[in-house]
């Protein structure tokens, strides 16, 4: 594609563009190199180095230099984003884009799910990668870059995929990383607190999810809307106000009303009413608060035009994402799970979910990330500290900071914790502390597969090591 297509300007010359790459390090022979201003660089640092490797046109602000042709834009994340929509022209017909703090990749999961039910070739994207029937590719974000993001696009429409539900994280939407996304849905799950390390205050940090409302979602899109998350009311009213058909779910709902949710041991029964008619299924899955994301996601699906009698009767089929809620084993009539929750509100939330599971003692294992919002470490441990009967404070991805300061901070909401900082070790300390009745939840790090020091990332992976542990101790019981 030559670059005044590609740019919509014209230029002369006019270099055929090979590839798009926002890294300099990336650029090979005929790429378009987007230079942009970033936290650590300003990108256009870099235009000489993608010269040398090959570029043959720039994307910058103005004021920059460079004596290859040059795409100008006051907003070049949101250019680069336009052109990487051109270049990877294919979508999925049908993308719901599903944000909030808690529940998108569970949301998205289930939409997923339901549609492949329905006889649609689906898909999924976000946190766990790309994935479709014959489909599946490890992404390094939830949101990926727009080049990696409508590159994936483009595979997954060329696989056959017309139903999409794709995460979209505030980093992605701040950073426009999905701004050449048709998307005909938008879904919201709630806003609690979470990365105020990258954004300036909450405000902030909701009118970053907000851009998927007021500005991503076409105007002929439907939105739906967790009405029993935070911050549903202000979606609601703002999607109003342009005029968008809204479709609310949940206890409060008034399109997929959940009358009842019950934990069973295994599974969820649910009650749920849309138009006057009550339907009533068992899910397999764990914790109440899933009742919100399958309402959600039959938001979605409805939304996507399927009705409410087809789509309500699947959910007895369907399954949990990896490392939510996932139950690992037992040992001595005591429950070990292993749960994704990295948020005041997921711990608490988690833990509220898994107590039915418990006849006797709730021990929860938590930790939290380096280089990530400090302020949400305290609120952790305190949300651990009400909801469970033990808790133990160790270590979670330390990045590039101390391990000891950051459970030190966790630990502030949780004195009277025990502190092990090694992940195994608090793992197989957790694991001997059960008896009969107990359940012991892994909280944090749910799929994930390593564990980030510094530069490095160690293989560690919850649920592996948990196996591991209960199996040394049934040895050490003699069993
Ligand atoms: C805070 C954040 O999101 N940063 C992302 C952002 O970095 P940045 O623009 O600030 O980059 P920078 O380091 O200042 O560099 C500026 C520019 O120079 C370029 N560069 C840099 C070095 C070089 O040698 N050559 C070069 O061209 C960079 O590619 C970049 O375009 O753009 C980079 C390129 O796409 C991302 O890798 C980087 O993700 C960082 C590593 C990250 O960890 N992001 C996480 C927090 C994130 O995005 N998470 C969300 C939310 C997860 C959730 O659901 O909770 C996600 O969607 O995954
Ligand atoms: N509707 C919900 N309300 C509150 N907490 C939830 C909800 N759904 C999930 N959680 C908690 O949040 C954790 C993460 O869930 P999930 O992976 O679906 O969310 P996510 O929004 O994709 O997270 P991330 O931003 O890290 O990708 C779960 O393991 C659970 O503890
Ligand atoms: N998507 C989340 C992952 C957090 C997972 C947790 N294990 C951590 O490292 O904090 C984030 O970027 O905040
Ligand atoms: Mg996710």
């Amino acid at each position: 594609m030559k670059l005044s297509e590609l740019s919509g300007e014209t230029f002369s010359p006019d270099p055929v563009i090979a590839g798009l790459t926002a890294d300099s390090r990336a650029v090979t022979r005929g790429f378009l190199f987007a230079a942009l201003p970033g936290v650590n660089f300003d990108g256009a640092k870099f235009i000489p180095q993608a010269e040398e490797n090959g570029a043959c046109a720039v994307l910058a602000r103005p004021g920059v230099a460079s004596r290859l042709p040059i795409v100008v834009d006051t907003e070049p994340r949101k250019r680069l984003s336009q052109m990487a929509a051109r270049f990877y022209p294919r979508q999925p017909q049908t993308i719901a884009g599903i944000t909030g703090t808690n529940g998108k990749t569970s949301t998205a999961r289930f939409t997923a799910q339901i549609w492949q039910r329905l006889g649609k070739v689906s898909g999924s994207l976000g946190t766990l990668g790309a994935q479709a029937e014959n489909y599946d590719r490890n992404l390094i974000h939830t949101t990926p870059d727009p080049v990696m993001l409508h590159q994936t696009l483009q595979e997954m429409a060329d696989e056959g995929v017309t139903h999409l539900a794709m995460e979209v994280s505030s980093h992605g939407l701040v950073q426009n990383r999905a701004d050449g996304v048709k998307f005909k849905i938008a879904a919201f799950t709630n806003i609690t607190q979470d990365h105020l390390d990258y954004h300036a205050s909450f405000n902030e940090y909701f009118a970053a999810k907000a851009r998927l409302f007021d500005e991503l979602v076409s105007d002929e899109g439907v939105v739906v809307v967790n009405a029993d998350g935070e911050g549903a009311e202000e979606i609601v009213n703002l999607v109003k106000k342009r005029g968008l058909r809204v479709i609310t779910t949940g206890v409060k709902g008034e399109s997929v009303q959940i009358t009842e949710a019950v934990p069973q041991l295994s599974g969820l029964n649910l009650s749920i009413v849309v138009d006057g008619k009550t339907y009533v299924v068992t899910t397999p899955l764990i914790g109440a608060f899933q009742a919100e994301n399958v309402a959600l996601a039959v938001g979605v699906a409805m939304a996507s035009g399927a009705g409410a009698g087809d789509i309500i009767p699947l959910l007895e089929y369907i399954t949990g994402a990896p490392g939510r809620m996932q139950m690992v084993s037992s040992i001595n009539g005591a429950g070990v799970y292993v749960d994704y929750a990295h948020t005041p509100d997921a711990v608490a939330t988690a833990l509220k979910a898994i107590r039915p599971h418990a006849k006797g003692r709730v021990v929860t294992i938590i930790g939290a990330g380096g280089d990530r919002d400090k302020a949400k470490r305290p609120l952790m441990g305190a949300a651990a500290f009400e909801n469970a009967d033990t808790v133990i404070v160790t270590d979670d991805n330390p990045r590039n900071e101390g391990p000891a300061a950051i459970r030190k901070q966790v630990m502030e909401g949780c004195p009277d914790a025990q502190e092990i900082g090694d992940r195994e070790e608090a793992i197989a300390a957790g694991v001997a502390m059960l008896k009969d009745g107990d359940v012991l939840l892994i909280l944090g790090k749910g799929h994930e597969t390593g564990q980030v020091v510094g530069d490095k990332i160690l293989p560690f992976d919850d649920a592996e090591v948990a196996s591991r542990a209960i199996a040394n101790r049934m040895k050490e019981l003699g069993r």
